[in-house]
């Protein structure tokens, strides 16, 4: 992301096995050999009577051609189910031996009949042995239930959830459980669009031209689907095929710029709901917008990818001390309580459920809260979502229908919770439509966007670029484009990366582009991007995504007086920073690419982690361990440790209302109040159990990174695992601290020896905590082994004395460090929206270039 001089990325090419790539042939042989047409083939040959060689054959030939070709490209899903369905029993017939053909049709018949029945054997096989992987997932979950406890407080209708776990192994070493799902990754995860677009591209596409409706196809991807559970899930990516053909004359002119696209949106959604239709002329009043989209001829950061060669190991699971330690919401003792559970409407009262229809302070707190909440037999329901922030989807929805096709939402419109009952009734009926639209994304159920893009999707059957008005290029990356869209029609603004596949295949990064994609459709958490849609449009794939208006980290930085971040500033970032990287580890997700150019800052001055095309995925399992010695007490400090604050669900301190980051305490009330409480908090902490989601066993060649965050064990082409998660992190908390990284050399070369040799030395100034110097220390660790977090993950870092007075669980309603005036949207003081207004009020008919 953006990038700084003299920064560069590198991305080793001949890097780590991708899944997509395995999943060619040995996803197709393994798919054959398991498939009812296998079976039918073995029948067959195991059947004595010789059939007319010439028919079966050329039967065989059919039933081989069409399993061996596996999910194919140019067949829809529905199609590829067709031919894989067994053929419906028939009772058996008399034969006739004279009648070759009707012997053949029984045999067939039989062997069908046959097969049939082994197939639904096989289902039922295969049904018991996914248990294992539905009860893998389910177990993570109870980690995750059972460490930490769940908090409600809603912010802006976002929450964390974990809800689902993705486990995917890159080798054949990997357990069965883990296995079936990787074969359901390694499936081309969109087998139809690509080759269906380059055919419809061929017939009706003129030149590399993009125009409104005209050889604008758009193949929508669920964004409902959870990529991590089932093949059905990558299989009905594509769900259909939107062929908008229309004149536009735009596209011949501008067919001739091959540097360029242009995208010409229909803005006549508003007066004529339609979106397809772009005529060009006539007297229908169709405003029309035409961008250029130059391809990104600047690479901001020169990305070098080697990639050599991957080898994933599974973690071995140790289940030291695993127990089912069960968590009692200590809320029921707090004054809360007493607050009108019974009176809330019954909208709130979903506050709870795991399926996430009000926001949490983050996944663990969560998770946590909803074990707090079982156990509790209901009696601590939150009521501080009343506290905390509600937001209320205060929609103009009901104008959808009423004012012909115009629908309008507001963004993030806040009510107090106690205002108006009928209201929340009315919310709640569109949470549930949230929920349905934004499948496996619980977290993000209150957003309005869902309900906006579903209802694009619903008046249009499909979604696809002419359905967003391109406002400004928000920065380019080394696989796509990313612009700031509203959805026409709505005040819903998203952030849209566009990638050219063409492009993407002539440099060969479409393994990254399909990464990032994966993985995205993966994530749902609060300080991670939402993927609301995706789809693709003309040769291009878009990415729709959560907008961040905050700008990046680095950016931010260069803002900061000293351009450094002062302390609890930092602490903030990276701590949040340490729960998406958490979140990810547990997902077997290696990020590898952390730094403050890739940590984008949302309009609430909360952070959000961008950029997955380097990340590897790996199998995790992550695993519940309960500490057996006590913490060392020299290590417990800080206000909240030593406050019932220690526990995560709890918000009666009116300090941790406030914020999260009280001020650290000087060393003298520190050893003060230290003697006094330490035994509570190792008692308390002594019975936390600890979840830890590291994937330890991953390991990658991959010279993957940018030169000043890589970690030593890359540089030195030793394989990484998770450890470079850490490294990073220590490089990143450096760097915001003291506003350069701790390496940085002359050149590229000099910062790669220092990364390897030099010791870490800090600055004088400005002046840091020793905790943070421990923290960084204890990160920067030249020894992947000995360096810390590679062994429990971030539940080792999070127990930090740099991290004291942090409630993690409430991390997400800590009111952030103030950001200064770079919120560079529309309609911002900052805001470089004057096109876009233009555009706005010069109405119908215009085209004009925003690119
Ligand atoms: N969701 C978003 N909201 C706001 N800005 C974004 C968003 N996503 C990306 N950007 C901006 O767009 C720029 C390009 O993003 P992108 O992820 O394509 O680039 P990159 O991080 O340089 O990636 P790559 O690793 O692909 O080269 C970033 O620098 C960032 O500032």
């Amino acid at each position: 992301m953006g990038s700084f001089a003299g920064s560069c990325e590198i991305v080793e090419e001949k890097d780590e096995v991708r899944l997509s790539k395995h999943s060619g042939r040995y996803g197709k042989q393994r798919e054959y050999h398991g498939s009812l047409e296998y079976d039918i083939d073995k029948l067959f040959q195991s059947i004595p009577v010789k059939p007319p060689t010439r028919l079966l054959s050329s039967s065989f030939h059919n039933i081989e051609t069409s399993a061996s070709a596996g999910p194919s490209r140019t067949t829809s899903p529905s199609k590829r189910m067709a031919m894989k369905k067994p053929g419906t029993p028939q009772s058996p017939r008399v034969l006739g031996l004279s009648d070759s053909l009707s012997l053949k049709q029984a045999l067939r018949d039989r062997c069908i009949s046959k097969a049939s029945e082994m197939a639904a054997q096989k289902r039922l096989s295969k049904s018991a042995a996914a248990s294992p992987r539905v009860s893998e997932a389910d177990r993570i979950k109870s980690l995750y239930n059972q460490s930490t406890t769940r908090v409600v407080p809603v912010d802006k209708g976002k929450g964390a959830l974990v809800d689902e776990t993705c486990l995917i192994p890159v080798n054949n070493d990997i357990p069965s459980t883990s296995r079936s799902v990787s074969q359901r990754s390694e499936e081309p995860s969109n087998p139809v669009s690509e080759l269906e677009i380059k055919e419809l591209h061929k017939a009706n596409r003129s030149g590399s031209c993009l125009s409104s409706g005209s050889g604008d196809y758009e193949i929508e991807l669920d964004e409902n689907v959870a990529s991590t559970s089932s093949t059905q899930a990558l299989e009905d990516d594509v769900q259909e095929v939107d062929k908008h053909v229309t004149s536009d004359s735009s596209k011949k002119d501008n067919a001739a710029e091959p540097e360029k696209k242009i995208l010409s949106t229909t803005l006549d959604l508003k007066q004529k709901g339609k979106l397809d239709d772009a005529p060009g002329t006539g007297t229908e009043k169709v405003r029309k917008v035409t961008r250029m989209i130059p391809r990104p001829k600047q690479q901001p950061k020169k990305k070098i990818l080697v990639k050599k060669k991957l080898k994933i190991g599974i973690v071995s699971v140790t289940k030291e001390d695993e127990k089912t330690n069960k968590l009692v919401c200590q809320r029921c003792h707090c004054s809360l309580k007493s607050t009108s559970i019974n009176n809330q409407p019954p909208s709130y009262t979903t506050t709870h459920t795991p399926d996430g229809l009000t926001s949490v302070s983050n996944n663990v707190g969560k998770e946590a809260h909803q074990v707090a909440d079982e156990n509790s037999s209901g009696s601590c329901n939150i009521s501080q979502s009343s506290e905390a922030e509600i937001v209320i989807m205060k929609q103009n929805v009901s104008s959808s229908n009423d004012s012909g096709n115009k629908f309008e939402f507001s963004l993030s419109s806040k009510d107090s919770l106690g205002d108006d009952y009928s209201r929340s009734t009315s919310m709640s009926e569109e949470s549930n439509l949230s929920r349905f639209s934004c499948g496996n994304k619980p977290h993000m159920s209150m957003d309005v966007r869902w309900e906006a893009i579903k209802h694009v999707k619903l008046q249009c059957g499909s979604l696809g670029l002419r359905h967003f008005n391109l406002l400004k290029k928000l920065g380019c990356g080394d696989i796509g484009t990313v612009y700031l869209a509203e959805l026409i029609g709505t005040n819903c603004l998203f952030a849209i990366k566009v990638m050219d596949n063409e492009f993407l295949a002539r440099r060969k990064k479409s393994p990254r582009a399909q990464a990032e994609r994966e993985i995205l459709k993966m994530l749902d958490h609060p300080f991670l991007p939402t993927l609301y849609a995706q789809f693709t449009s003309d040769n291009l794939s878009c990415l729709v995504m959560e907008y961040c208006p905050g700008g990046d980290l680095h950016v931010l930085r260069q803002k900061q007086l000293g351009r450094c971040f002062p302390e609890p500033a930092a602490r903030f970032y990276v701590a949040e920073i340490l729960l998406a990287l958490e979140y990810l580890h547990m997902l077997g997700i290696i990020y590898r690419d952390l730094k403050p150019e890739n940590i984008l800052v949302r309009e609430d001055g909360h952070i959000m982690l961008t950029d997955f095309d380097l990340s590897l995925r790996c199998a995790v399992s992550p695993t519940l361990l309960r500490s057996t010695s006590p913490p060392d007490p020299a290590r417990i400090s800080g206000p909240h440790n030593t406050s019932n604050c220690i526990q995560p669900f709890c918000i009666t301190e009116p300090s941790c209302q406030a914020s999260c980051f009280s001020p650290r305490l000087s060393s003298n009330q520190q050893q003060s109040r230290k003697p006094k409480r330490a035994t509570d908090h190792l008692v308390k902490r002594s019975s936390l159990p600890q979840l830890v989601a590291e994937p330890t066993e991953a390991r990658s060649n991959s010279f993957v990174g940018t030169h000043e965050y890589l970690a030593p064990e890359i540089i030195k082409g030793e394989g990484h695992g998770a450890a470079v998660d850490w490294w990073t992190f220590g490089v990143l908390l450096y760097e915001l601290l003291y506003g350069k990284t701790p390496f940085k050399g002359y050149n590229n070369d000099d910062t790669l020896a220092n990364v390897v040799l030099q010791n870490l030395k800090f600055p004088d100034s400005p002046l840091v905590s020793f905790q943070a110097k421990d923290l960084i220390r204890g990160l920067l660790v030249k020894e992947p082994e000995n360096r810390f977090g590679s062994e429990k993950g971030s539940a080792e870092i999070k127990r930090h004395p740099f991290f004291d007075g942090l409630n993690w669980a409430l991390i997400r309603c800590a009111t952030p460090p103030e950001l200064p005036d770079l919120y560079d949207g529309p309609g911002s003081p900052g805001g470089n929206d004057d096109r876009y207004l233009e555009c706005k009020a010069i109405g119908d008919h215009l085209e004009f270039e925003l690119f």
